[in-house]
């Protein structure tokens, strides 16, 4: 080839391409490799190849070019490495390079072919976070006891991840099925999950908290929400949450405050006057106990609905609560019933207190919407006695008196001391 059909050959290479002197000059580049370099046009000719290297590689690359010279190769360069070359304003580009020995009018020269590899880069760099990110959110599902599975009403066909086998504690191929799930749902929730799969296209914005038992035996406590898929799908996210149920089982059982009232429960009130009895018999101080219980509360239920019985319990202690000295405590024993228990009071404050009670929820207007309820309470006082003999003495004897509240007019307050 001679010099002057050098640049009509380089325009025909499709790629941008440089012919390269052994002084490592640049003898010619087509249009193509000055616009990747961001050179005017004809501006790489007989510039030093160096101005396109990054400074960095320079080094490696004088090494290369000459190791190059001694083969007799076409090979691509540095394959393996993510090379970079360097446009005159100082970008670097990722690329692509191939080598190839030409002679041209008695001289051994190097046509470069570089192909910009800014875009392949930029795949695989996009595929390695893609890859990175969904091994963090397989983690995390995994972690959290999230699997997830999408019913596709038009093909009729279920997926579901991995997660999914893994909470039913089945093997991870089992093919896809709403039926299996179903099959191990405990008996007693198994007819609402059922009507959920039958009514799948209705079922975004359901939430279904069930039992499976595993084929290992153990069961677990699943919290499925459905939600809508892309198109005519449907998608079911389940979460195990059998963790977190064991351990709200275990705090209610733990908890000393009545859920209803927030006043203390049953546990609380045995604790307390246990103690109560322990101080009377130790130190001789006397405790004295009321008990109340609502009058014809069934009446309050059947009229008004359970609501509003729940609210005349719930507004009726808060009441109650605003009569007591810091050293008074307040119970809910169950259902209607409650008791108070005063410190160091003789039966005449007990008696002043349970009057202040039975009238203020004689006086109370319970509201709920547009209803508003009356309600009385049947009080009984009792306090511990010389021949008691455990704790529990002093409330059959409250409750007696309670008993007799109610046998006298209710609305009132007796006292068994
Ligand atoms: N709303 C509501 N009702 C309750 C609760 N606990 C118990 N009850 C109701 O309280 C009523 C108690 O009825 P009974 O034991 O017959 O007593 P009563 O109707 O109050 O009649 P007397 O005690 O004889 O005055 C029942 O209808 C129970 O269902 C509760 O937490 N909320």
């Amino acid at each position: 080839m001679k010099n002057n059909d050098l640049d009509w050959w380089l325009d025909l290479v499709p790629d941008a391409a440089l012919v390269v002197g052994q002084d490592q000059m640049v003898v010619a580049a087509n249009a193509r490799a000055d616009a990747m370099f961001g050179a005017p046009q004809g501006a790489l000719r007989s510039r030093a190849l160096e101005v396109l290297i990054p400074e960095a590689s320079r080094q490696a690359h004088r090494q290369h070019v000459a190791g190059f010279f001694r083969q007799q190769t076409c090979r691509a360069m540095g394959s393996g490495l993510r090379l970079q070359g360097q446009r005159l304003d100082g970008q670097l580009r990722p690329m692509d390079i191939m080598l190839n020995r030409i002679q041209v009018a008695n001289q051994e020269l190097t046509m470069v072919v570089i192909r910009d590899d800014s875009e392949r880069v930029a795949m695989v760099k996009l595929g390695d976070e893609l890859a990175a990110t969904t091994a963090r959110l397989a983690r995390a599902q995994e972690v959290g006891g999230l699997g997830w599975w999408e019913y596709d009403s038009d093909g009729q066909r279920l997926i579901w991840s991995p997660m999914v086998p893994a909470i039913l504690g089945v093997p991870e191929e089992v093919e896809p099925s709403l039926a299996l799930v179903a099959e191990q749902c405990h008996q007693d929730d198994r007819p609402h999950l059922r009507a959920l799969h039958q009514n799948l296209m209705k079922a975004p914005g359901t939430c279904l908290t069930y039992r499976i038992r595993r084929p290992d035996g153990e069961l677990r406590w699943i919290r499925e929400t459905i939600d809508h898929g892309t198109g005519n799908r449907v998608l079911g996210v389940m979460r195990d949450i059998t963790t977190e149920k064991t351990l709200e089982d275990r705090l209610r059982a733990e908890s000393t405050i009545d859920d209803l009232t927030g006043l203390y429960n049953r546990k609380q009130f045995n604790r307390d006057l246990k103690s109560r009895y322990a101080d009377y018999t130790r130190l001789n101080r006397n405790t004295s106990m009321i008990m109340y219980d609502f009058d014809h509360f069934k009446n309050i239920n059947d009229c008004h609905g359970h609501l509003m019985g729940d609210n005349v319990l719930r507004q009726a202690a808060e009441i109650v609560a605003g009569q007591l000295r810091a050293s008074d405590n307040a119970y809910r024993l169950g259902g209607e019933e409650f008791a108070i228990i005063i410190g160091n009071t003789g039966p005449g404050d007990a008696r002043k207190l349970a009057e202040r009670v039975r009238s203020s929820v004689e006086a109370a207007r319970f509201r709920l919407g547009d209803s508003i309820v009356r309600a009385t309470v049947s009080l009984g006082i009792s306090q511990f006695r010389a021949s008691d003999t455990n704790f529990e003495d002093i409330f059959r004897r409250a409750d007696e008196a309670v008993y007799q509240s109610k046998s006298a007019s209710r609305n009132t307050v007796r006292v068994v001391a």
